[in-house]
């Protein structure tokens, strides 16, 4: 997978080098690549941003740098097309269902602004020839859309064969469409199987893998329920057995 950022702070995409996803990097799996905004700025103080019509608040990003800036990437392989991906608060929920279609895909162009955003012009015109999305990260702000980007990479990159080793595959991954979709993961233990008078639950010691099972949906189904009950209520009822209704 290709993925291209661009940004006035590519300096935020430094842990895009460390741990499971520069491991990916390192293995040809992930190929990203990094792009300053202000290399399209032309005038002596690189200017990327300018008020906003109509008045307001903030500065908004202007479309002359962003447009040069995106149909030189494009230029790179003129026979394909990104998948433009803009964080913002407005946009629509980023969920793992949202984050393994993006793992299928080749090619990723994400968009970061800073400030008010970009103005709307620009993902117009690029909109009406490729798959533009805005995307959120959650129902807050931050103050700009590289923490943002850097989400999406990681949790569309760990996604990507060859990235999760086997031990830890996302096959189980809270959320994963499946036995764990809108259910959150339950405890986990390691050894020792006692610390500071806490034991570990005796049925994960038993070695019976049936009960195991159990015991792992019943904890899911209960912090579910203490932490997301709106997820429960999600829950396809032909997935909940007689014992999950007594919960
Ligand atoms: N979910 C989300 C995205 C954002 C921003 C993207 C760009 C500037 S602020 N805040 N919260």
């Amino acid at each position: 997978m290709r993925v291209d950022v661009i940004s006035i702070f590519p300096e935020y995409f430094a842990p895009l080098d460390v741990s499971l996803i520069g491991k990916a990097r390192e293995r040809g799996i992930l190929d990203i690549h990094l792009h300053q905004l202000r290399d399209w700025a032309h005038d002596v103080h690189r200017t990327v941003d300018d008020t906003p019509y109509g008045g307001g608040p903030g500065m908004v990003m202007k479309p002359e740098p962003w447009g040069e800036a995106i149909d030189t990437v494009l230029a790179a392989d003129p026979a394909a097309q990104p998948r433009i991906i803009v964080p913002t608060p407005s946009g629509v929920p980023f969920t793992q269902k949202l984050a393994m279609e993006y793992a299928a895909e080749p090619w990723l162009l994400f968009t970061p602004a800073r400030y008010e955003g970009i103005d709307s012009r620009v993902m117009a015109e690029y909109g009406s020839r490729m798959r533009v999305d805005e995307v959120s990260v959650g129902d807050y702000v931050l103050a700009g859309g590289e923490v943002a980007v850097l989400v999406m990479v990681e949790a569309v990159g760990r996604l990507l064969p060859g990235v999760l080793g086997n031990a830890n595959s996302a096959v189980d991954d809270s959320f994963a469409p499946g036995a764990m979709e809108n259910l959150l993961e339950g405890p986990v233990y390691t050894k020792p199987p006692e610390w500071r008078g806490h034991e570990v639950p005796e049925i994960l010691l038993s070695g019976h893998h049936g009960k195991i099972a159990r015991w792992r949906r019943d904890e899911a189904l209960r912090r579910t329920a203490r932490n997301r009950l709106e997820l429960l209520a999600a829950l396809d009822p032909e997935t909940l057995d007689k014992h999950d209704r007594k919960l």
